[in-house]
């Protein structure tokens, strides 16, 4: 849906989906701060649609999703998600039911994963500063090895056999690394690290080094170099600076993603948008970790990591500006010592939300 202007301030309508665990803490965090960020600005008005499809819905109901739930979802500009995943239904039943079912349908095929060391967060690399690792991970989000091909037979007996197959069609593969060499190309060293598995999975990852190989023409600017995923991480950990963008499979840039978080100070900072790059469907924005059922209730999730994706979402509708403004508050807070328990500091989730938020109002009252 095209967002509805009222004279020359658009608003944008947004499906709230928090979830499960912290998903539900560091989503009301994230609508605080865009609400804010909204009424400061005076440059765009937000509506936000709670969705209450979480796990507690599924045991209550058998379905994560109603059905026609994803007609719904349809009519919103962008998904604000937190996570998904509960202790009493199985991982692969909530991620299944909630998550991969917007992104799968939803062609969100480009997963984008930025991750940087920002003023205020501490990389536990030794001489690795702001500037030192700022990277951009795009995660393939429509197949791979999350294609869900499969089976298990002869369950619970010795001879149990199970096969988990991966998908690589050329058709997702190119227009993905295509998308990478995009957004390669629009950053300052212009630099795409190709990371596959070409040694041992030698048919799909195969094709994947082709693909970029042939792409990479498309893009004579662009730098590109190539990685095994397994010296990737190697690389990453040594050589931080020698890395700006990187694209990967769906399972292998999920775990370089989680990498890269807790290399640039913690998992509770990095954002995710799965995005549909055609713009036919609404894209989705989430921060890159799970439920954490350990720290759920206790009012201490780092919310930065929701805030910097709320950012993502505001660029993603064209509010370039508001992104920035946003961002930099963000740091400023972080910057100022005003930091969660992951990050080494004692605030809760509200102070820190708290502070943003005034950080906010008194960035707009200056301009
Ligand atoms: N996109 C998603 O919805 C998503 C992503 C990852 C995991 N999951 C699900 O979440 C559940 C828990 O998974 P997990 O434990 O592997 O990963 P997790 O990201 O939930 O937690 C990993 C560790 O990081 C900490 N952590 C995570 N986010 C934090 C934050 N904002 N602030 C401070 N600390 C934070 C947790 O306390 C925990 O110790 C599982 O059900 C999993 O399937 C869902
Ligand atoms: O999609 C996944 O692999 C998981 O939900 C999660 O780890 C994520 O990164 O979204
Ligand atoms: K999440
Ligand atoms: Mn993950």
């Amino acid at each position: 849906m095209s967002p509805i202007a009222v004279s020359d301030s658009p608003t944008y309508s947004i499906a709230c989906i928090p979830a499960d665990g912290i998903g539900t803490e560091v989503i009301e965090a994230g609508v605080k701060v865009l609400k804010t960020l909204s009424e400061a600005s005076n440059s765009f008005q937000l509506e936000f649609e709670d969705y209450d499809w979480s796990s507690a819905t599924f045991l209550e109901t058998g379905k994560y999703i109603p059905d026609g739930g994803l007609e719904n979802l349809k009519k919103h500009n962008a998904i604000l998600f937190g996570a998904v995943g509960d202790p009493k239904v199985p991982d692969h039943i909530s991620l299944w039911g909630l998550r991969l079912a917007i992104c799968q349908p939803f062609q969100q095929y480009a997963n984008v994963r930025p991750t940087k060391v920002f003023r205020g967060t501490k990389s536990p690399l030794r001489n690795c500063n702001t500037g030192d690792l700022d990277w951009v991970i795009i995660r393939e989000n429509s197949e791979g090895e999350y294609a869900g091909q499969g089976g298990r037979s002869h369950r619970g007996f010795p001879w149990e056999t199970c096969t988990e197959v991966s998908i690589f069609t050329r058709h997702c593969v190119e227009r993905l690394i295509r998308f990478a060499f995009e957004t390669a190309q629009k950053r300052p060293k212009k630099h795409l690290t190709v990371v596959t598995k070409s040694n041992a999975m030698r048919n799909g990852m195969v094709m994947w080094d082709e693909v970029a190989l042939e792409l990479a023409k498309e893009f004579p600017d662009v730098k590109m170099d190539k990685m095994l995923v397994d010296a990737m991480t190697c690389r990453m950990v040594l050589q931080p600076n020698s890395i700006d963008t990187i694209v990967a499979t769906n399972l292998h840039a999920d775990i370089l993603s989680d990498l890269a978080a807790a290399l640039a100070g913690s998992i509770g900072i990095a954002p995710t948008s799965n995005l549909d790059p055609t713009r036919q469907h609404p894209s989705m924005f989430e921060p890159i970790h799970g439920s954490a059922f350990d720290i759920a209730g206790k009012g201490v999730a780092n919310p930065v990591g929701t805030f910097w994706s709320a950012a993502e979402m505001m660029r993603w509708l064209g509010e370039e500006a508001a992104a920035d403004r946003l961002l930099e508050c963000m740091e400023n807070v972080c910057g100022a010592g005003m930091l969660t328990r992951d990050l080494g500091g004692s605030a809760g989730t509200e102070e820190v939300t708290n502070a943003v938020c005034d950080e906010i109002r008194k960035s707009y009252s200056k301009a």
